[in-house]
């Protein structure tokens, strides 16, 4: 039987620009393919649109599609990155819960970094997330706000998977937007604290240029609102695109 193989877009080392482990040096292992279509995304269907089909010098090394690739292959080129220089591998897309038989080989491979393995989700996928749940170390989940992404909403199973996550280290990030819905909002405070206090990240809809649209005034609402709820409530937007999409 031939090895599972999963399409990546790239991997390449760079500085963790979202989140609670914002800052962080990570290797990022982007897989293609998505199950939702969030109407901000920078990377649809794991395509960033900074995406050229050729190597490029430095850290990044752009896989031409769809020359998918196996586990052994990606490994080697991870061995290549240093990964003791590491906080951790953020596997990421895309959504990367997409290729779970395929991580379920990879993931015992990538040994070495100081922290483990970083899941970057959008929270949709319990089931494939319940497959490799042991595998993961950091687990950062989106709970999508539907009019804010404007696509259908995925309560249930954002419920069903931050009950999975909650063992591990894991946080929420809630992305917002100038049009965001206060009783959207709600209900996803209501859906975390339903399962713990467990820490948000409120994360600005932000344009490549790293310019975010959302009133000030509004955020700080809002960030008020989940601190009577949540201990661990923080306003970051992504900030690897002020520095130049490292
Ligand atoms: C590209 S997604 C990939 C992982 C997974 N599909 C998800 O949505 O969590 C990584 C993170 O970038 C966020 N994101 C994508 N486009 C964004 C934008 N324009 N502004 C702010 N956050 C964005 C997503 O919400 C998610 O937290
Ligand atoms: N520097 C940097 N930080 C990131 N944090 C989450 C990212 C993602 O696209 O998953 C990302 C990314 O694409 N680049
Ligand atoms: S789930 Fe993630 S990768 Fe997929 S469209 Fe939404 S933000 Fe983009
Ligand atoms: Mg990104």
């Amino acid at each position: 039987m031939s090895p599972p193989v999963a399409p990546l877009v790239e991997i390449f080392s760079s500085i963790q620009g979202e989140g609670i482990w914002v800052g962080c040096r990570q290797i990022f292992l982007r897989f293609a393919g998505c199950n939702l279509a969030c109407s901000y995304c920078d990377t649809p269907r794991g395509i960033p649109h900074y995406c050229r089909w050729e190597a490029r010098p430095g850290s990044r090394e752009f896989l031409l599609l769809p020359n998918p690739l196996t586990a052994q292959e990606v490994a080697l080129m991870i061995r290549k990155l240093e990964p003791a220089a590491h906080h951790s591998i953020s596997l990421t897309g895309g959504e990367p819960l997409l290729h779970t038989s395929f991580l379920l080989e990879l993931i015992p491979l990538l040994k070495g970094t100081r922290q483990g393995i970083y899941l970057e989700t959008n929270g949709t996928l319990p089931d494939s997330l319940e497959r490799i749940l042991p595998l993961v170390d950091i687990i950062a989940m989106d709970i999508k706000l539907p009019g804010t992404a404007n696509i259908n909403p995925c309560w249930q199973e954002h419920r069903a998977f931050l009950k999975l996550a909650r063992g591990k280290h894991v946080f929420v990030k809630l992305v917002v937007d100038e049009d965001s819905k206060p009783e959207e909002i709600e209900r996803a405070l209501d859906l975390i604290c339903s399962v713990g206090d467990i820490p948000l990240v409120i994360q600005p809809v932000t344009t490549p240029e790293g310019k975010t649209r959302v009133n000030p005034e509004k955020v700080i609402t809002w960030q008020s609102r989940a601190l009577e709820r949540l201990t661990d409530v923080r306003v970051i937007p992504q900030t690897h695109k002020f520095l130049g999409h490292l």
